[in-house]
């Protein structure tokens, strides 16, 4: 069984704990691989590596920083099989899915290398005679990478390729529940002649490496993908130094449907957005508001459609929509959400419990609830699984104010087929992101940002590639 070690300053070190963490395919609840847990002192030498070679790599021409990104690239399609199983085993994603989320990763990379002519700073008027005010933009040093189990490679990928690319060096500690993929990459940068201590993996617990990485005084900036509990950790260990946080935490994303909708291509959207990686994804569709007078129609549509949702193996399924939930913990929590919604008076008409037909591992049936009220915890808090309650609405402004009524502000959702209820919906929507007329999942060019307790800061495209970088202004006087 393969274990995995820490990969800093350039090599594979043990850690000096000699605890285990056990990472399991959640289809079969087997044993797949080790890794050692990280200490403190492992975070701390990895940051240490990290500033070490800051300066070299920042004075690099940016052009020269793309080429190895354009090498991460390359490694990750020439083994991109390797990869997506490797993906599908850890975490249960269905290998299809898996495989894009892998080549996906790769196009990040040369994406992000595409910045390297780009990086632009200003030239502003003075009010002074003979001078000029030059704004730079330039590294801010060292980053923090703290990465999910949801899509754990692109996301190690979103925070690696903007912050290299800008002349930061980067340390990332990817998920304790799916760490194999990102490890596997280490091993072939390696290879590539990345300077040491440029890129570095530090495997181990969030409450203390992850904890040591945020409050170090050496970091400059921390980016986490994760929960909203992780995020407050975070903003409190950052609070010793001040340091930056840039936090994606989770989300509720509101489906509007209204009576002049497509309603099948909503249906395929929504249902498509929720049973992808089993619902276990920061933007899924996680409540749907249909207009009164479609409502009967929808539901039954929609009972249909999720009642033919198949639910596989990750591996061997290959034509499966969904497989296991990555974890107990997952299932358990969803399990009870949907239990204390059963209580309430909530109406299952598809699923709603474990799935019988798998012996092991954490599959749970695709899920459509009805009879949900607007303050309860299904509609308010993030189920993260294959659960979807469906309400309806008169207005849409009534709609648009049930949508907004909620902590989270992630993605959201308009079908219409009425210009007038698209642009007042997309106006009136409190979220960073809103999709109309299709599924819910954004663009590497985009801008994935929450607002409200879904974050602060965001990543991908022109805005994300800037987030790593800070503005030093130059007041320039001559004579
Ligand atoms: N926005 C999103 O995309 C995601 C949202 N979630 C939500 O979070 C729920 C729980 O999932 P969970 O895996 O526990 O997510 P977490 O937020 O706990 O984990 C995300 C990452 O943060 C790390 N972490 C946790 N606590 C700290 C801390 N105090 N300081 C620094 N790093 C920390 C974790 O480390 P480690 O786990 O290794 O200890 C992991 O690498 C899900 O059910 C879902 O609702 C989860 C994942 C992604
Ligand atoms: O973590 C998440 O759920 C999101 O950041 C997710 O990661 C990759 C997907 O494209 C995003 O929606």
């Amino acid at each position: 069984m393969k274990h995995y070690r820490q990969y800093i300053n350039g090599q594979f070190v043990d850690s000096k704990s000699t605890s285990v963490i056990e990472i399991l395919n959640p289809c079969t609840e087997e044993v797949i691989s080790t890794i050692s847990t990280g200490t403190v002192e492992d975070a701390n030498h990895a940051l240490e590596a990290a500033q070490a070679a800051q300066p070299a790599w920042e004075a690099l021409p940016a052009i020269q920083r793309a080429s190895f990104l354009h090498k991460m690239a390359d490694v990750i399609r020439e083994n991109r099989v390797f990869l997506a199983e490797t993906l599908s085993k850890e975490q249960a994603k269905v290998i299809g899915l898996a495989q894009v989320e892998i080549d996906v990763t790769a196009d990040y990379f040369d994406y992000n290398a595409g910045w390297a002519r780009r990086i632009e700073g200003e030239i502003i008027q003075s009010d002074r005679e003979k001078e000029h005010i030059y704004l730079h933009k330039v590294p801010i040093g060292v980053s923090v990478g703290i990465c999910p189990w949801n899509f754990p490679f692109f996301v190690m990928a979103r925070k690696v390729a903007a912050s290299l690319i800008t002349g930061n060096t980067c340390v990332i500690k990817p998920s304790s529940e799916a760490p194999n993929t990102v490890m596997e990459f280490a091993d072939f940068i390696q290879k590539i002649d990345l300077p040491a201590g440029v890129l570095n993996f530090v495997c181990g617990a969030g409450r203390t490496v992850g904890n040591a990485l945020s409050k170090s005084p050496i970091t400059g900036i921390i980016s986490l993908t994760g929960s909203v509990g992780a995020g407050q950790q975070i903003i409190t260990a950052a609070a010793e130094n001040i340091t930056k946080v840039s936090l994606e935490l989770g989300g509720k994303a509101p489906a509007i449907v209204c009576a002049d909708a497509n309603m099948e291509l909503a249906i395929n959207s929504i249902v498509a957005s929720k049973v992808i990686f089993s619902g276990q994804v920061c933007n899924c569709a996680e409540r749907v508001y249909v207009e009164d007078s479609i409502y009967d129609e929808f539901v039954e549509k929609i009972t249909k459609k999720m009642s033919e949702v198949t639910v596989e193996d990750a591996l061997t399924g290959t034509n499966a929509d969904m497989s296991s939930l990555v974890s107990k913990a997952q299932i358990d929590k969803i399990s009870e959400m949907v239990e204390f919604a059963k209580k309430e008076g909530a109406e299952v008409l598809v699923g709603g419990k474990r799935h019988e037909k798998f012996d092991r591992g954490y599959f749970y049936e695709p899920t459509l609830l009805t009879n949900v009220s607007q303050q309860s915890e299904i509609i308010q808090e993030e189920v993260f699984g294959p659960v979807l309650p469906v309400m309806k609405f008169d207005t849409l402004d009534e709609a648009i104010a049930l949508s907004n009524d909620c902590q989270f502000g992630l993605t959201s959702s308009i079908f219409s087929e009425n210009y007038n209820n698209i642009m007042r919906a997309t106006n009136g929507l409190h979220f960073g992101e809103t999709y109309v007329n299709r599924e819910h999942f954004e663009a590497i060019q985009g801008f994935h940002a929450g607002w409200k307790k879904s974050g602060v800061g965001g990543a991908d495209g022109k805005h994300g590639m800037e987030e790593y970088l800070h503005t030093r202004v130059v007041y320039a006087k001559y004579y």
